[in-house]
């Protein structure tokens, strides 16, 4: 294995950008360069890159060019949402309407260019780069290609997409975010050290080598700094070696220097021969100049889809100069895209502002620069996409078809997916699980209960089926509500990363089910031993240990309830609701208070895992014939103590194919949940 730092220099030769990605901690300077379609990476990155990789995989550096080039094309892409108000006590049924989010929109970009969206908030940029992304749900009007085929699995892998809103787990340091993300995204073919090497490449060119080792941080613990979260983002993408990368407002927030060198990292990712697609706010004219390509968006029609350098040329052939000569083009832009006519007189602020009121003006100067763009833009530009050659960044058609069928398969097999999601889950988690809150609170709980029952006697069998309950009751609720939270919390990293193909969901879902059992089964074990032995229960090894293992089954069946809720409503509140109704029911259908249910409502019993957990409890502690002194001088059967003999005759084995049964069910119904509400 090479040193990272020869393999840094090695893969900078290949690739100009990474020299300037490596002085990411110096000034940057990046110019405008010509448009760069007529950078041609695809013979080094066709006949040598993959041959490298096949026959020594650690040369494989995401340092090097793109491997695939993607040719991007979109043609009227329209979209629409609808709106649905709730109905009233008057008018019940609601409304139903639809709103168009994007109108017509064209536009390519190509291997090495980089592609800005600029708009007014709300003019539909997101949902335009969520539509490139693949990532849009819903019907999609209009034409998108990638090298002139549809969206694919295959291509899924191969696009890095950086959301606007920083997706990363809290209690993570740098370091290991982007390694678990290496290790989940790179080839099976890389071992695992090259893939800790290619985060290690990442931190450095990143310029994140101060704060690898500090944790990331969330809205309650403090972390990186924004700056250093976007980069940790951009760097969980780069580590793919993306073909094709798209980025929402990454500089959003950011000081201007900051800004300047996030712009620059992706433009130096845009020269490896990527296609690169960002959405940005209000750039600098300093960030301007570094554009190949914009699309401006008002309102979700384009007014303009073509070279940076030339949109000052093209709107003064339309008639619209900006006010004076040094003008940021960014905020001319975004003036003509609200409507507003920069005002030739430069001290005449006022004027401009005046005519914000003037709501029709606005409406019909950009009715004017919709038809301007739809009569002197479009055509040619549609026929550019049309335009059917052979893009000489593109791989042969054939090529194509094996990008599909080779790589449609996962990047790491099923078990190297379990492997890291566990060991990662296990480490941010590990605060939660070992919190001093949790222990406390079933120390107390368990410590207080044997306090209460100490050394409860058969003769006080009212008091000792009573502790029997609550252990049912007790380990039925905190598991359950612990486990509600896991789906809901963990949706959005779960659609970022399922978004990217970075693993199956099987994978996931027994990764995060094993994570959480250790503590899950230590607490009620540390709690049952307590109480136990404190309350006086029989002082039997063997009654000891079945107690206790019922009561863990008893907990796995409550924690499968949990997650099976969560993952149908993906919304605590709903859930912690639904699941505090269900768990009422459970008690008082369980056969401790009431032991004459109506016959009409008496089977809610059988859905009640509690119940089946009761009656195992007090099958283990008594036996048969055993007796109680019900009087004084009098003795009579436990079994036909009223609260045990409710319960019905003793078959044990249909309360653990019951309580099986729901042990599976459950997590099924949370898989098969979790599953329909996932991106394909
Ligand atoms: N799922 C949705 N439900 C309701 N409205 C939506 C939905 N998706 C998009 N919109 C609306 O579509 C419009 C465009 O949204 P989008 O997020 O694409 O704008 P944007 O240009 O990225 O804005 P910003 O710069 O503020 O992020 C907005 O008015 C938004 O409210």
């Amino acid at each position: 294995m090479m040193p990272p730092e020869q393999e840094s220099s090695i893969a900078a030769g290949n690739c100009p950008a990474n020299i300037m990605l490596s002085n990411w901690t110096e000034t940057v300077s990046v110019h405008a360069e010509p448009p760069v379609s007529s950078i041609n990476t695809t013979p080094s990155s066709q006949d040598r890159l993959p041959d490298q990789q096949q026959s020594n995989p650690s040369s494989f550096s995401i340092l090097l060019e793109c491997l695939r080039p993607v040719t991007l094309k979109f043609e009227d892409v329209a979209y629409s949402i609808s709106l649905s108000t709730k109905g009233t006590c008057c008018s019940p049924n609601g409304t139903k309407s639809t709103r168009s989010v994007l109108n017509g929109v064209s536009g390519i970009c190509r291997p090495g260019e980089l592609l800005a969206m600029l708009g007014p908030s709300g003019s539909g940029k997101t949902t335009l780069l969520t539509a490139l992304a693949g990532r849009l749900p819903g019907k999609i009007s209009g034409n998108i290609t990638y090298n002139g085929l549809p969206f694919s699995s295959s291509m899924k892998r191969k696009t890095g997409f950086v959301a606007q809103d920083d997706v990363l787990y809290p209690h993570l340091t740098v370091i290991e975010t982007l390694t678990y993300s290496a290790l989940l995204r790179l080839p099976k073919k890389l071992t695992r050290e090259e893939k800790i090497e290619q985060a290690e490449m990442v931190i450095k060119e990143l310029g994140l080598t101060r704060c690898r080792n500090n944790i990331v941080g969330g809205p309650l613990l403090r972390g990186i700094s924004g700056g250093e979260r976007k980069r940790v983002s951009i760097g969980q993408e780069m580590l793919v070696n993306p073909c094709l990368l798209l980025l929402d407002e990454p500089t959003s927030g950011l000081d201007s220097t900051t800004a300047q060198r996030i712009v620059a990292t992706i433009k130096g990712l845009a020269r490896g021969g990527r296609t690169v697609i960002t959405t940005i706010h209000q750039p600098s004219s300093r960030l301007y100049r570094m554009f190949d390509k914009v699309v401006v968006l008002s309102d979700g029609c384009p007014i303009y889809s073509g070279q940076a350098g030339r949109v000052m040329e093209y709107f003064g052939s339309i008639g619209y100069v900006p006010g004076f000569n040094f003008m940021n083009p960014a905020d001319f832009l975004l003036d003509l895209a609200n409507g507003i006519i920069p005002d030739t007189r430069e001290d005449d602020q006022l004027e401009v502002h005046s005519k914000v009121d003037h709501l029709e003006d606005q409406n019909s100067v950009k009715q004017s620069l919709i038809s301007s763009y739809k009569k002197n833009l479009y055509p040619a530009l549609q026929a550019e996409i049309r335009r059917n050659f052979q893009d000489p960044a593109l791989p042969a058609s054939s090529g194509a078809s094996s990008l599909r069928n080779s790589e449609d398969q996962w990047t790491t097999t099923w078990w190297q997916q379990f492997k890291v999601v566990l060991g990662r889950g296990l480490r941010e988690r590990k605060h939660e699980s070992f919190s001093g809150l949790r222990i406390f609170q079933v120390m107390s709980v368990s410590i207080l209960s044997g306090l209460l029952w100490w050394h409860s006697d058969i003769s006080h069998i009212q008091d000792q089926v009573g502790l029997l309950f609550f252990f049912s009751i007790f380990w039925g609720f905190f598991p359950l509500f612990n486990a509600i939270f896991t789906f809901p919390q963990e949706r959005p990293m779960l659609i970022k990363e399922r978004s990217s193909g970075m693993y199956r969901l099987s994978s996931y879902y027994f990764a995060r089910i094993a994570g959480d059992l250790p503590m899950e089964l230590i607490l009620p074990t540390i709690f049952v031993t307590v109480t136990y032995w404190m309350g006086g229960l029989k002082p039997s090894l063997i009654t000891f240990i079945l107690t206790l293992l019922i009561i863990l089954f008893n907990v796995l069946v409550s924690q499968g309830l949990g997650l099976a809720l969560g993952a149908i409503l993906m919304e605590v509140k709903q859930a912690t609701t639904l699941a505090s109704v269900t768990m009422l029911v459970f008690l008082l259908a369980g056969g401790y208070y009431i032991q004459h249910i109506p016959q009409f409502i008496a089977w809610l019993k059988y859905i009640s895992f509690s119940h089946y957990c009761y009656k195992l409890l007090v099958a283990v502690q008594y036996s048969a014939n055993e007796v109680y002194e019900c009087e004084l001088g009098m003795h009579c059967r436990v079994m036909d103590f009223p609260a045990i003999k409710y319960l019905g005759p003793d078959n044990k084995w249909w309360d653990v194919a019951a309580l099986s049964m729901m042990l599976v069910g459950y997590r099924i119904v949370a898989y098969m949940a979790l599953r329909m509400g996932q991106p394909h």
